[in-house]
């Protein structure tokens, strides 16, 4: 389950968004919208010209002018389909770019989120809003977005057309207008929130969902299946029956919109009636309005309906500009450190319990220095190294390299190999051109070659082109390893922070790492975590903590002699391996 949801983004934030992308692209925007004027203006022309027809006939024109207002009316049907569907074109283009960057910069932001606020927000939160936000925004844009502007523009000048054969003819029109706000005020305020709902419960769904995926062995280990179904279903149930709300709320909306297309059609026809009879205005005349008015009703209606939809992109869209607005620390942006001295200021760190995990910790790692942490199981070890390579942010103190903050540090400065490796789907030569994009078949090669994996990745089906990750060829836990730290090889950091647990001690497999973690250490500032007690007996320094503090600091002799806290770890291992 998740603490709090990531941040949504209010209507006016919203509004200014949308408001400086498209100000951003004014030539683009003027051209659509020209091109819908005359579109709507070019759908007006036939309810008009059928008006004259009826007038012509019952006077008795002679053919040539009845053909005349034929003709003009194909003319109107041509132009007019051809400027609704380079609309409708410009409008799609238009929308796809600025749903292009809105991805794009969402899911840069996302990627640049502090790894604690992921996980406090829960990453289906982000998935729902990269994936079912981001096509549901896509879908208004395409389905929704042309006949919703073109329903606006066709509107207004419907009724100044109307307006103009007879004012009164206008205001009789307008009678509708009330009916319709009435029919939006009544449904809008209903709709919004039952949508935000739908959204919170689709995410919840899928967050729990993600979770037992994610957590798959945790489950089977202790029967979790039935307790993670039961929560699936509840979510599930949770979110048909709100999305069943939705339907019924839309079903009455419905109702109300054929009722002001009722009110407005009859006032037309009963005062169109009065003025014909009255010779202030010609049967014509009166079946023009009509026949415009009646145009109305489809694209109104599609309007009235586009406001739910468009609701619902907005929600959508709150959501991604409530990411794109977080207050994030853009790591990269600072100057190179002037040396490369690692250091732990006076940290004091919580994941938010009662009690702080890590207190007043202070250390420092020289240049060119490996120091190993080593403690009990949950000692803050890890929480530690993560604080060192800025994954995690001190409540109080700070790390920094070489005096400067690593948040503020270009991403090239220090990396962290931590225990969960991910190999990204694709050439296993482009997962490691991760770390340094320009590198040649060679500088793989050699990078390979420094952690001791080029031999095995030589006899995979394709060699450095064999497709790896998710539906690739699967990797065990020690070669993925191997391939984060050829990685490390390729970025080539001056500081390395190395947190791998994923071979057992004593077996091929922790060998192969800890000779690849020698071999890609040397000559770099480097913290680890000290899964293994032979990874500290061979770092230059020992720092021992316990219940998130440092008890003991030296080198590997000098604790054994010390006969400490070290001394005993040091003992119970030796005695187990
Ligand atoms: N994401 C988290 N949320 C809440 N508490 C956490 C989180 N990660 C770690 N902790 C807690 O913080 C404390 C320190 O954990 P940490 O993982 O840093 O210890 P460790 O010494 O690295 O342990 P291990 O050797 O088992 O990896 C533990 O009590 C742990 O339960």
């Amino acid at each position: 389950m998740t603490d709090q949801l990531l941040p949504i983004a209010g209507p006016r934030e919203t509004r200014a968004w949308l408001t400086t992308e498209l100000r951003s692209r004014p030539r683009e925007a003027l051209f659509t919208l020209a091109a819908g004027l005359l579109a709507a203006a070019a759908s007006v022309v036939p309810a008009y010209a059928l008006g004259l027809l009826v007038d012509r006939v019952r006077a008795g024109a002679e053919i040539g002018a009845i053909v005349t207002v034929g003709v003009t009316i194909v003319i109107a049907a041509v132009v007019g389909g051809a400027a609704t569907g380079f609309g409708g074109y410009l409008i799609n283009r238009l929308g796809s770019r600025i749903l292009a960057d809105l991805r794009e910069r969402t899911v840069a932001t996302a990627l640049r989120l502090p790894a604690l606020v992921l996980d406090r927000a829960g990453r289906g939160d982000l998935l729902s809003r990269v994936g079912a936000d981001i096509a549901a925004i896509g879908k208004a844009v395409t389905d929704v977005l042309p006949g919703m502007i073109s329903a606006v523009l066709l509107s207004v000048i419907s009724l100044a057309t109307i307006a103009g054969i007879d004012w009164r003819l206008g205001l009789a029109g307008a009678v509708a207008v009330p009916l319709y706000v009435i029919g939006l005020r009544w449904y809008l305020p209903r709709a919004a929130p039952s949508y935000a709902a739908e959204r919170v419960a689709i995410a919840e769904r899928s967050q729990l969902f993600v979770e037992s995926m994610q957590g798959t062995r945790t489950v089977h280990t202790y029967h979790l299946e039935d307790r993670h179904l039961a929560g699936i279903e509840t979510a599930s149930a949770r979110a048909r029956d709100i999305s069943i709300g939705v339907f019924a709320l839309y079903t009455r909306f419905i109702g109300r919109i054929h009722r002001a297309e009722l009110a407005g059609l009859g006032a037309v026809l009963v005062v169109g009636f009065v003025l014909a009879r009255s010779g202030a205005v010609t049967v014509g005349e009166v079946s023009a309005a009509a026949l415009l008015f009646h145009r109305l009703f489809g694209p109104i209606a599609l309007l009235m309906v586009t406001f739910d939809k468009a609701q619902d992109a907005g929600a959508s869209l709150a959501r991604l500009v409530g990411v794109l607005d977080m207050d994030i620390e853009v790591r990269g942006l600072g100057s190179r450190p002037a040396g490369h001295d690692l250091v732990l200021d006076d940290v004091t760190f919580s994941y938010g319990g009662p009690a702080p995990v890590l207190r007043n910790v202070s250390l420092r790692v020289a240049p060119g220095e490996t120091v190993a942490l080593v403690g009990s199981t949950g000692a803050g070890k890890t929480t530690a190294a993560s604080l060192a390579a800025g994954i995690l942010r001190p409540l109080h103190g700070y790390a920094s390299i070489g005096g400067i903050a690593v948040s503020d540090l270009p991403a090239d400065t220090i990396a962290i190999v931590s225990q969960e490796t991910h190999v990204f789907a694709g050439p296993l030569v482009e997962d490691l051109r991760l770390a340094r994009p320009g590198a040649t078949d060679d500088e793989v090669a050699e990078a390979l070659s420094r952690v001791g994996a080029l031999s095995w990745v030589r006899e995979l089906p394709d060699g450095l082109d064999t497709v790896v990750g998710d539906g690739g060829h699967q990797l065990t836990a020690a070669r993925a390893q191997q391939l984060a730290l050829a990685r490390v090889v390729l970025l080539d950091p001056p500081v390395v922070v190395l947190d791998e647990a994923t071979a057992e001690a004593g077996s091929a497999g922790a060998r192969d790492l800890e000779q690849a973690a020698m071999a890609v250490l040397r000559g770099r500032t480097a913290l680890v975590v000290a899964h293994r007690l032979t990874q500290a007996a061979s770092a230059d320094r020992v720092i021992v903590m316990e219940h998130g503090e440092i008890v003991e600091s030296g080198s590997h002799a000098e604790l054994v002699v010390g006969g400490g806290r070290y001394a005993q770890l040091w003992a119970a291992w030796s005695a187990r391996n």
